[in-house]
């Protein structure tokens, strides 16, 4: 889906302070598609980091069990960035402290419409989300799925603030774990990669600073070649591999260690891992 960057004029508060938020929110005041005064971060406890938060990017922050329902109450758009472990809870304690169009945007892994709905006791306009962390610099990729509840502002205000960060992909709410397999936890598996790639030059005698210029620029310049020629990975490969050639060597052996059908297992089980956490916390619903 193309990008849409309009600005959003109503305030924000993320419920959750940790990496998620800030890739959002650093995304979002780079952009200039929301004014920081109109940003709230909240966390339980660490006036470290909503200090530092608030240092960097101009937002309004606080840590204050008191002024938490105060602050969550008079919030037309609240986002759900806390890990799936302290959700149920929170969103227990959110539901009474709603107004029927307060719009509830998740970014929990795992975590469904169905059970977030059960879990606030109310059945509140939710966009599920999937983000990634690479939101931080403009290029995330966002998979959204949402309730029957949501009004087409409302979906136009979402859009706009993934989409400002990144690309958007709104799939049906059964694929976002399969999504999550990809997009969301995909960045970890390209930094292993690279992890790897790099170790490799350094114990061949290359200095850490070249390894990772080298890797760096490999892995922009495969990512960039996929976009900009519109080939196939594949057929990319195939130039790059000359028949009895090192590459050729190089996949012969990641084939022996079963790569391809490694990594089709690793996403399958990050889906899975999600479907698990999700279960989690439907089970949290008394
Ligand atoms: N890190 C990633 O790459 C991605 C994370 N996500 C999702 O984002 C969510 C957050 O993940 P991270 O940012 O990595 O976690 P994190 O641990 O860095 O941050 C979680 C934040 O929530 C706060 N928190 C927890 N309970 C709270 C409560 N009751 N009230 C106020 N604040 C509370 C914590 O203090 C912390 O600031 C998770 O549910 C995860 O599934 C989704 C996509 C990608
Ligand atoms: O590891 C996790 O559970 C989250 C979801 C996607 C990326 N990080």
């Amino acid at each position: 889906m193309s990008q849409q960057q309009a600005m959003i004029s109503e305030p924000i508060t993320f419920y959750g302070a940790g990496s998620m938020a800030e890739a959002i929110v650093k995304g979002l005041i780079h952009k200039s598609v929301v004014h920081a005064a109109n940003v709230t971060m909240l966390n339980r406890s660490n006036a470290r980091r909503l200090d530092e938060l608030r240092q960097k990017y101009g937002v309004n922050v606080s840590n204050d069990a008191e002024a938490l329902p105060g602050i969550l109450r008079n919030s037309p758009i609240i986002v759900l960035a806390m890990k799936p472990k302290d959700a149920a809870e929170a969103l227990k304690n959110l539901g009474p402290l709603l107004s029927e169009d307060t719009l509830i945007v998740s970014v929990i892994a795992g975590l469904t419409i169905r059970t977030m709905q059960d879990l606030l006791g109310r059945k509140q306009p939710v966009a599920r989300t999937m983000p990634n962390t690479s939101s931080s610099i403009g290029l995330g990729a966002t998979g959204i799925s949402y309730s029957k509840e949501i009004s087409g502002k409302q979906r136009q205000i979402v859009t706009s603030l993934f989409g400002a960060v990144g690309t958007v992909t709104v799939v049906e709410e059964e694929k976002l774990e399969i999504l999550t397999g990809i997009s969301g936890s995909g960045p970890a598996y390209i930094y292993y990669m690279m992890e790897a790639m790099m170790a490799a030059g350094i114990r061949g005698g290359l200095t850490p600073q070249q390894c990772r210029e080298l890797t760096v620029q490999t892995v922009l310049g495969a990512a960039r070649m996929v976009q900009l020629t519109g080939e196939e990975p594949a057929a990319l490969r195939a130039k790059v591999t000359s028949p009895n050639g090192s590459t050729q060597a190089a996949l012969e052996t990641l084939d022996k260690g079963d790569f391809f059908e490694t990594v089709i297992a690793a996403v399958a089980r990050c889906a899975e891992r999600s479907k698990e956490m999700g279960a989690a916390l439907k089970e949290g619903i008394s």
